[in-house]
């Protein structure tokens, strides 16, 4: 993924009426430069001054051109605003779409809280950039060289040495300003490293707590603190000497422009009036030289933005193969692993699950179980082999399809922020009523609500935090259960239900038409499989229906420890 060009579509427009702006603003500041020299070669340098009507007619035609600036100024935020927030908008749905074809693995890698400061931070610096720099900028840069080549129609000497003063202006403050870089790189970093720790530490205050690290952690976020208080106020320095150094630029060009006149005057070659209009436009175009050193530092802060989100939009996806793929056409649910690697996780495995068969998977800790179920519901690719449902490669169709054809239920499949009906219904927004039922009563969220006042309406909290973890477990098989697809996945999904819950896990096993692949350390469970599969380090050791497993000497039987004692 790419990020999109900054003038496209909509803000080529509002662009074009930027440079328009600047075009005007240019003209306005020449009339007004016109006025005054009309005003003062004509009544205020003459012998007998005369106060007639034409220099009302003047003085309101300096007002109205005031008036129109100021106008003009106002429209030009309101389209520099329309431009930054539209680009943001852009790249923040871009960042969305790339968030959501990378695989759960991807994303774990990295901190929370250095991927949410790319969708706020990140972009209020792209669009501060835009509307607060580029628009500037634009505007500015326009209306300066117009009004620089009319003032050359007055007279060139006097633009000659605004010219100059301006360009050394801007010349120190890019001197000064490459500083900026380094400093906005830094208090990004630092901001981003506070960010992280902030996050993980709203996340799992209870290990603090239970671990009696609270002084620890403070004295840890004070000093991530006190590193971006100085970093901020190192890159404030250098904002304050590109300040310096635009004022004195801006007084220089004025103090330039007023002995350049006295010359021109004295030497014959410019009127009085000519070298007040010259001061007149160097009045109006000393702002945006002022502003320069404010773009430089959006500038700067924006490149860094850029190239942290080009660095998330690089990461791998698997948006790239299903680009354009067709759409699976699931049958029955069988399931086939045909020589599957995934590095670190599974060494070659190779298996095949009839359609509408339950196979158990069982393993020591680090075995593959869990990263096998990502396989299959295509939530990662294996680096070798190839995954199969219904003799179809996943990786040659849609995601969308695939995901329709799996339910699934684990421990990285939290419940969302909402209600327990918006967590039920999350698969299928407009289930029929009686699908939904069904699902509830097949995993009793009925008696699971009776404490409930609000019932289904109760709120859930970020990861289903506010409920037991039994509770989360049940309305998150009844989540994975809704529309009865093909393809039923769980990942210890028995893990955290009691005696009389855990007969809901038999229920479903009982009930279930598709394929089902689930993770269990519950021999009740394994005994309900028609195969139990074996993995350990990575590779398929043992398979067969559960009873035989059990009763025999090999993997299984001892992982359980009810191995056949040896004779002697
Ligand atoms: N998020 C992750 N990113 C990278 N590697 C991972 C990640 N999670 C697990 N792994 C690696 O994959 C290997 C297999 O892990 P997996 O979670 O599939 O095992 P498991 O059999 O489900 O273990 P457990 O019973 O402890 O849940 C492990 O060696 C682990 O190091």
């Amino acid at each position: 993924m790419k990020i999109p060009p900054i003038l496209h579509g909509y803000r080529r427009i509002l662009f074009i009426r930027l440079v328009s702006n600047g075009l005007l603003q240019a003209a306005l500041a020449i009339g007004t430069a016109w006025l005054v020299r009309e005003i003062f070669d004509g009544f205020l340098t003459a012998q007998q001054p005369v106060l007639d009507v034409r220099v009302v007619w003047l003085v309101a035609g300096l007002i109205m051109a005031a008036a129109c600036i100021g106008w003009l100024r106002m429209a030009e935020r309101i389209d520099a605003e329309k431009m930054g927030q539209h680009y943001a908008a852009e790249v923040r749905i871009l960042l969305y779409d790339c968030l959501s074809f990378l695989t759960p693995r991807t994303l774990q890698k990295r901190s929370r809280g250095g991927v949410s400061l790319r969708f706020v931070g990140d972009m209020t610096s792209l669009r501060r950039w835009i509307s607060m720099g580029l628009a500037r900028m634009t505007v500015a840069g326009v209306s300066t060289v117009s009004a620089l080549l009319l003032l050359g129609m007055i007279n060139w000497q006097l633009t000659v040495t605004v010219t100059v003063s301006l360009a050394m202006g801007a010349w120190l403050t890019y001197l000064f300003g490459k500083r900026m870089r380094a400093a906005a790189k830094e208090s990004r970093r630092r901001l981003s490293n506070l960010a992280a720790n902030v996050n993980e530490k709203v996340t799992s205050i209870a290990v603090v707590q239970v671990f009696g690290q609270v002084d620890r952690e403070r004295e840890h976020i004070i000093r991530q603190g006190k590193y971006l208080q100085d970093s901020m106020v190192a890159r404030a320095r250098i904002a304050g000497q590109i300040l310096g150094v635009t004022e004195f630029s801006a007084a220089m060009t004025s103090a330039t422009t007023l002995l350049a006149g006295i010359f021109a005057v004295t030497t014959g070659t410019a009127s009085v009036g000519a070298v007040i209009a010259a001061i007149t436009i160097v009045g109006i175009l000393l702002p945006p030289l002022r502003d320069l050193g404010r773009i430089q530092e959006y500038w700067h802060g924006a490149s860094i933005a850029r190239e942290r989100i080009k660095e998330f939009l690089d990461s791998p996806s698997l948006m790239a193969q299903t680009t354009n793929a067709p759409d699976l056409t699931v049958r029955s649910g069988g399931l086939q692993f045909d020589s599957v690697s995934v590095t670190g996780g599974l060494n070659r495995l190779s298996g095949t699950i009839a359609p509408g068969k339950v196979v158990a998977v069982v393993g020591p800790n680090g075995a593959g179980k869990s990263t096998l179920l990502l396989l299959a519901a295509r939530l990662i690719d294996p680096h070798e082999g190839k995954v199969f449902l219904d003799g179809q490669n996943l990786a040659e169709h849609s995601l969308n399809s695939v995901r329709q054809a799996v339910g699934m239920v684990g421990p990285d499949l939290p419940l969302l922020r909402g209600t327990i009906e918006r967590n039920l219904r999350y698969r299928w927004r407009n289930a029929p009523d009686e699908e939904v039922a069904r699902v509830r009563a097949l995993c009793g969220i009925d008696e699971m609500l009776a404490p409930f006042p609000e019932g289904d309406r109760t709120r859930v909290a970020e990861g289903g935090l506010n409920l037991s973890v039994g509770q989360r477990q049940r309305i998150a098989l009844a989540r994975a259960l809704l529309g009865n697809p093909p393809l039923l996945l769980l990942d210890e999904a028995d893990a955290n239900l009691d005696s009389q819950a855990g007969k809901v896990i038999d229920r479903i096993l009982a009930s279930y038409q598709g394929t089902v692949l689930m993770v269990t350390h519950h021999v009740d469970h394994i005994m309900a499989a028609d195969e139990v599969w074996y993995l350990e380090a990575g590779r398929l050791l043992e398979a067969g229906p559960p009873a035989a497993l059990l009763s025999n000497d090999g993997p299984v039987a001892r992982f359980f420890g009810i191995s056949k004692p040896v004779a002697i």
